[in-house]
């Protein structure tokens, strides 16, 4: 369980985060959402210490990351995995190695011990006999399938996911969703997701918090978010007509 609590973070004077207060949940998919600029990345980048703030709390399971030691700060990075836009892996390494990466980092195991927590991680995404194969030599959705494994192998407590879509065929874009949702559920990780996708908000927002100019506007299910009378929630997330008439159909539905 991540809890933050009354979070502010800012740069040059400019407040970018204005307190923001609220709790993630083991086993969840939770969804970041709002406009390009509502702080989204800025929130991301604070929840991971990337960005210290200048107010307010985040605790991981009741530990408060500003208060830990060396050695547990060293613990607590090894607990969190991490899928960045566009997958973020070595180019010149295979996807054995890229997933073999965390490993090699931050524990002893044996190569063979290595080898076969890699080979698990990759079945459980699918990608079975890749182990050899360049980044360069996959689709987009097979190399966030790799992002993927290389978040997981770790075993994290913690996954945080930014744009996992991005550029990637709708289709490809469920498929990457549920793989997350799953694996989420499976080994009880509190996940953290920033997006842009609507598709995500109906098909996996368990927990969706809508931020709007540094500012939490909204939280709820994907299912609360069909009734809600929010405006700025309601405007932003139907926007286009298609989702317009979806919520429609779906409020006709349940009077
Ligand atoms: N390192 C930084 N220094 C100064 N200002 C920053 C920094 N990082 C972000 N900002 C500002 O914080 C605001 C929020 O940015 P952020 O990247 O969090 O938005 P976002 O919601 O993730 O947008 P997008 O959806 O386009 O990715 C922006 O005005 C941005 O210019």
């Amino acid at each position: 369980m991540i809890e933050v609590k009354n979070l502010h973070k800012g740069f040059n004077g400019t407040e970018v985060l204005k307190g923001i207060t609220t709790t993630f949940l083991p086993g969840k998919t939770n969804l970041i959402i709002g406009q390009s600029g509502s702080g989204k990345t800025v929130f991301l980048k604070s929840l991971i210490g990337l960005h210290v703030p200048e107010k307010g709390t985040v605790a991981f399971d009741g530990r408060l990351n500003t208060e830990f030691t060396q050695e547990q700060k060293m613990q607590w990075r090894q607990e969190i995995g991490m899928v960045f836009q566009g997958s973020a892996l070595f180019d010149s390494q295979t996807v054995e190695e890229n997933v073999m990466f965390p490993l090699k980092m931050f524990t002893k195991k044996s190569q063979s011990e290595m080898l076969d927590r890699v080979n698990t991680v990759l079945k459980r995404v699918n990608l079975e006999n890749s182990n050899k194969k360049l980044p360069a030599e996959l689709s987009g959705g097979m190399q966030k399938r790799v992002a993927i494994a290389r978040a997981i192998v770790m075993n994290p407590k913690y996954l945080f996911c930014d744009e996992p879509n991005s550029g990637l065929d709708p289709q490809t874009a469920i498929v990457i969703d549920n793989l997350i949702q799953e694996i989420t559920d499976e080994y009880k990780i509190t996940t953290v997701i920033n997006t842009h996708d609507m598709n995500s908000v109906i098909e996996i927002g368990e927990k969706i918090v809508f931020l709007n100019k540094g500012v939490k506007a909204w939280e709820g299910s994907s299912e609360d978010i069909f009734s809600t009378e929010n405006e700025s929630v309601v405007s932003f997330v139907y926007s286009s007509n298609l989702l317009k008439k979806v919520r429609q159909v779906y409020l006709d539905e349940i009077k």
